[in-house]
């Protein structure tokens, strides 16, 4: 029996009134963010390939826009509901204040397992929630992007239904678009190369070597892949990898190798039965990722999957979180204990954001950068925002999430007080 707090939402708000108590700012600003400014919840009926109707429903949550228009990605999975809808539309808004960009935090969401859906069920659907949407978001009020289970196709879709209901095109509306029509380049490795770079400087300030590192992965989606990726491009060895069907786990002192894995994952849809292609490899279960001999260890998957009942089993000295909210707050506890550095959700996944914004900032100028030119801003706002963390960190004596709460609690409230709502 697990007695972790496990409702995501409840967790953000404790997270929130603690790091409100160690600012000491005012009531209000708690007040203020502890509750969504606005969520919309509503049923979308689409017409199934064998002739029946079937009703999803479908979420999109406003948390704040005192930093700037609500931003954030949209979620097809079969657990969606309210409270975790309007838990990653909080966390957002601290993630994007982490970074310093100009947007507030949203999110949204369908109660929908989209593998068990057609191309053309899952379009249908896709189409169905920009309806019920339309009024509420728009290019400079909400803008939606990708989550888990939705992609570049599924922002095609919405852009484009947007477009039609608009009447005009609305490239603006969606970021995480295909390049083709008005993404931009580096948006779809983003975040998986930020959740890198962190897990980098992390181990410098660890004193660890990059080529001296063991990695493991859990979730191979588009965050993990990238993130195992780019470790592996920079020198280290990422030995393990998980998804919801099973893993791999790699014996030899290579490690993995990532781009093979990738063109396995494309044309299979998991990870599961790669080590019958690959020498020195062994299959795992999913539970047996976190638990095994690493330096670091990238969950990169769902939220509280780091309980109180495994957190003592963690052998890595870093976890750099690639999903939002894999850790419960018991858990944080018992790692904080253990002298595992954590660098946290809102600020090592902040990379697909910040590409966001730069695609959205593109749109608006009609005017496209090169990969390079996304990949040095990128790299110049994650390592300043890492540092300005450490910093917060070393001053207040506190854990790198306090840190980075506070830098974005601090931001937010700077804010709001300039705008005359405190
Ligand atoms: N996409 C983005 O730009 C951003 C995403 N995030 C966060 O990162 C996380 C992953 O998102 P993303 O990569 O986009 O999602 P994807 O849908 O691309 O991938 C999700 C991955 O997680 C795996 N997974 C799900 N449940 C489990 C489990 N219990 N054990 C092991 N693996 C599991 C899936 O396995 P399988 O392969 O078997 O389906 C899949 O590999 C989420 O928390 C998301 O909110 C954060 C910032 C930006
Ligand atoms: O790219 C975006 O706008 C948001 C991505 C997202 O949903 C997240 O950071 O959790």
């Amino acid at each position: 029996m697990n007695n972790d707090n496990l409702n995501p939402f409840k967790i953000v708000q404790n997270q929130l009134k603690d790091v409100c108590e160690t600012l000491g700012v005012e009531q209000e600003v708690y007040d203020i963010l502890c509750e969504p400014q606005k969520t919309l919840e509503f049923s979308i009926p689409i017409k199934m390939d064998d002739g029946t109707t079937k009703v999803f429903k479908g979420y999109r949550c406003q948390h704040s826009n005192i930093t700037g228009p609500f931003k954030g990605g949209i979620r097809y999975h079969q657990n969606v509901c309210l409270d975790e809808v309007k838990a990653l539309a909080t966390w957002m808004t601290f993630k994007v204040n982490v970074v310093g960009i100009p947007y507030g935090g949203g999110k949204g969401g369908i109660c929908v397992n989209p593998k068990e859906l057609s191309k053309h069920e899952l379009e249908r659907l896709t189409r169905g929630y920009i309806h019920a949407v339309y009024h509420f978001i728009g290019p400079d009020i909400d803008i939606p992007a990708p989550d888990v289970n939705t992609n570049g196709e599924i922002m095609a879709w919405m852009m484009d239904e947007y477009s039609k209901i608009a009447g005009y095109d609305v490239p603006a509306i969606v970021t995480g678009k295909p390049v083709e029509i008005g993404g931009s380049l580096g948006r779809t490795p983003s975040t998986g190369y930020g959740v890198a770079l962190m897990a980098k400087m992390a181990a410098e300030k660890l004193n660890l070597q990059l080529q001296d590192l063991r990695v493991s992965v859990q979730g191979f989606g588009n965050v993990g892949s990238f993130a195992a990726l780019t470790l592996q491009n920079l020198g280290a060895k990422v030995i393990a990898v998980t998804g919801t069907k099973g893993g791999i786990y790699c014996h030899n002192e290579k490690g993995l190798d990532i781009k093979s894995l990738m063109a396995y994952y494309k044309e299979k849809g998991t990870v599961k039965g790669f080590e019958k292609y690959t020498e020195d490899c062994d299959s795992i279960q999913s539970t047996d990722i976190l638990g095994l001999d690493v330096d670091v260890l990238l969950p990169c998957a769902l939220e509280n999957v780091i309980t109180s009942e495994n957190a003592s089993d963690i052998r890595a000295k870093i976890i750099v979180e690639g999903a939002n909210g894999p850790t419960t707050i018991e858990a944080n506890k018992i790692l904080n204990e253990k002298g595992i550095l954590i660098v946290p959700d809102i600020l090592a996944n902040a990379g697909g954001v910040t590409v966001s914004y730069f695609e959205w900032v593109q749109n608006k100028m009609g005017y496209y950068w090169t990969e390079e030119e996304v990949y040095s801003k990128l790299q110049l706002i994650m390592s300043k925002a890492f540092k300005e963390v450490c910093e917060i960190e070393k001053i207040h004596n506190v854990d790198m999430r306090t840190a980075a709460y506070m830098l974005s609690v601090r931001r937010i409230r700077e804010s709001l007080k300039i705008r005359g709502r405190i």
